[in-house]
């Protein structure tokens, strides 16, 4: 009997004994690795059913009978991603899914020299997290890398590894990661926020309230918004003339990461020899770098300007800026830091911006849940104050909107480590060293932990029942995990909220067109432009 057979007959036996009910959003057909979780309300695991549960070392399987498709010698399953009847690398994810419906919450796969064993189930993949160690590893963005070694510049925090990573991490950490830093963004922030608002009531049509290239404008309100981060300065890209610098650093970084997609899959040729497709992602990633560098220099440069200008400083809250923070580093020489905020800067547009995309258009397509929405934020912010740290406390309704496009938009789509030892996942062995990914689209739409799973449902995550602490902790995977997790991660979440705020109090969205598809460019974005139409509210007070 399989090792998922035996467990089950067991799970009926525990079913019954387990003193708490299961949840309405239970599992609804027995499936071996997710039944494992028992859903009890509670969040925590019947001791009886660990105790029958556990598995004797013997019945675990080896590594070589994780099930998978063949694929060919060398390039594995990779032409698979070239047939008509298949998905391309663009829908990845979708490939996974299918792939987790063939052969089951674990499964295998080497498509050209990419070999991963992908895991759909959240439990299986909490015995990944519970090994994370202090220096984990992530597979490194292999194009990226190769730029960067190339041109001679840091490997950065992304993709260097071990006591060089850890040395990075822990300088940068100080600055980015506790709360009280980043909440001192919040004025900022918020101001950015409001001026997008009235940036958007300035371009949208007159007649059919739809802005055209939605998504060039988020980009530039990101750009803006983590500018006031990392140079404390604003750039200027949501007034009537931006920059010309700022919106070829926006195109040429969206250059980057569309033309990376297809190179992190196929064949690694361009080490050997530069393709077609290599050349354009080098040229997109030289301008980038140029430009991302002039950002840097303008700050330097206000910096000497004003040195030693106290009322310069008094008007900021936080008095320092990241890149300023990094320059006086002494364990960091200028180059460094400049290229660490670049870093920053290339890491933080295409993410939040992508993020907050698929947030409105989730909001628009759900009109209740956007006046649900509404009334929180209008109870909490009846006037045009700015959103500070407190009022973020008090926004449960909007915090499980944004929690629930992750769910169903994960836009880093897969989240992943290299194993420091081996580990038994799903009944199999999985030696040190394999490279393990939780496959974030399949677990975030699976029917057994989330009942009608394409619904846009922020309550799932208002339970005022506690819920498995497992099923919770979905939407932040996409995030990472451990002390590799995201560097930027409140910065993120911390602009998602303030800008989804400032955007709802002073609009109501809507949505008339066709529904829109994630694909891939390196991040999950939509498959086309996403016409919102952008209704201003009568009563609002923001405009
Ligand atoms: C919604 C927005 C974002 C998402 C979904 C996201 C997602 C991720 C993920 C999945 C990782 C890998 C974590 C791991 O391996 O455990 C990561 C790493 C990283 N992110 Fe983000 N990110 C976002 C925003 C940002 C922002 C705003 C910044 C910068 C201010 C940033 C900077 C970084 C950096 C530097 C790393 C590498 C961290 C390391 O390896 O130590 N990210 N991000």
């Amino acid at each position: 009997m399989s090792v998922f057979r035996k467990q089950r007959s067991l799970l009926k036996v525990t079913g019954s004994q387990c003193p708490v009910k299961s949840s309405s959003e239970a599992v609804s057909k027995s499936n071996p690795a997710t039944d494992k979780r028992t859903d009890n309300l509670s969040g925590e695991k019947c001791p009886l059913f660990m105790f029958l549960s556990r598995k004797s070392p013997d019945e675990t399987k080896p590594f070589s009978d994780i099930p998978g498709p063949t694929g060919l010698p060398l390039v594995g399953t990779l032409f698979d991603y070239f047939k008509k009847d298949w998905f391309g690398f663009e829908k990845m994810f979708k490939a996974q899914e299918k792939r987790a419906q063939m052969y089951g919450p674990i499964f295998r796969e080497k498509i050209a020299t990419n070999e991963n064993v992908i895991i759909t189930d959240p439990w299986e993949y909490q015995k990944v997290i519970r090994v994370d160690g202090k220096r984990p590893q992530r597979i490194e963005l292999l194009p990226a890398a190769h730029y960067r070694k190339k041109k001679g510049i840091s490997l950065g925090l992304v993709n260097s590894q071990g006591e060089e990573w850890h040395q990075m991490r822990t300088i940068m950490s100080k600055k980015i990661l506790p709360p009280r830093e980043v909440l001192a963004y919040c004025q900022d922030m918020s101001m950015v926020a409001q001026d997008f608002a009235e940036h958007l009531n300035r371009v949208k049509d007159k007649e059919t309230g739809e802005v055209e290239n939605l998504e060039h404008e988020i980009f530039k309100w990101a750009l803006e918004s983590i500018g006031t981060v990392l140079f404390e300065r604003r750039i200027g890209c949501l007034s009537t003339s931006p920059p010309k610098d700022a919106l070829d650093f926006l195109k040429n970084l969206q250059g980057a990461f569309k033309t990376m997609q297809p190179l992190l899959f196929n064949l690694p040729i361009y080490k050997v020899y530069p393709t077609k497709l290599w050349r354009q992602f080098e040229h997109f990633s030289d301008k980038v770098l140029e430009l991302g560098q002039q950002f840097v220099n303008m700050k330097i440069k206000d910096m000497k300007d004003h040195a030693g200008d106290e009322t310069d400083r008094q008007e900021t809250p936080h008095q320092s800026a990241l890149l300023t923070y990094l320059l006086s580093q002494a364990s960091l020489t200028p180059a460094e830091a400049n290229a660490h905020v670049i870093d920053l800067l290339n890491a933080a547009v295409e993410t939040v911006s992508n993020s907050t995309i698929f947030a409105l258009y989730c909001l628009a397509c759900n009109p209740l849940v956007q006046e649900k929405l509404y009334q929180e934020l209008s109870d909490v912010l009846p006037g045009s104050e700015e959103i500070g740290a407190e009022t973020l406390q008090q926004l449960p309704y909007l915090k499980a909107c944004v929690k629930e496009t992750f769910r169903l938009f994960p836009i880093t789509f897969a989240t992943s480590r290299f194993l420091p030892k081996d580990v038994e996942v799903a009944g199999y062995l999985i030696p040190k060293g394999a490279h393990v990914q939780a496959s974030l689209y399949p677990m975030g739409r699976d029917a057994k932990i989330f009942k009608d799973p394409e619904e846009y449902r922020p309550e799932r995550w208002l339970r005022a029942v506690p819920r498995d602490p497992v099923v919770m902790a979905i939407p932040s995977l996409q995030f990472g995990h451990g002390s590799r997790m995201c560097i930027g991660r409140r910065l993120a979440e911390q602009e998602i909220y303030i800008v989804l705020t400032k955007i709802v109090k002073t609009f109501k969205l809507e949505y008339h067109h066709e529904p829109v598809e994630p694909v891939l460019n390196t991040l999950m974005t939509p498959d086309r432009p996403v016409k919102i139409t952008f209704v201003s509210r009568a009563d609002s007070l923001t405009i």
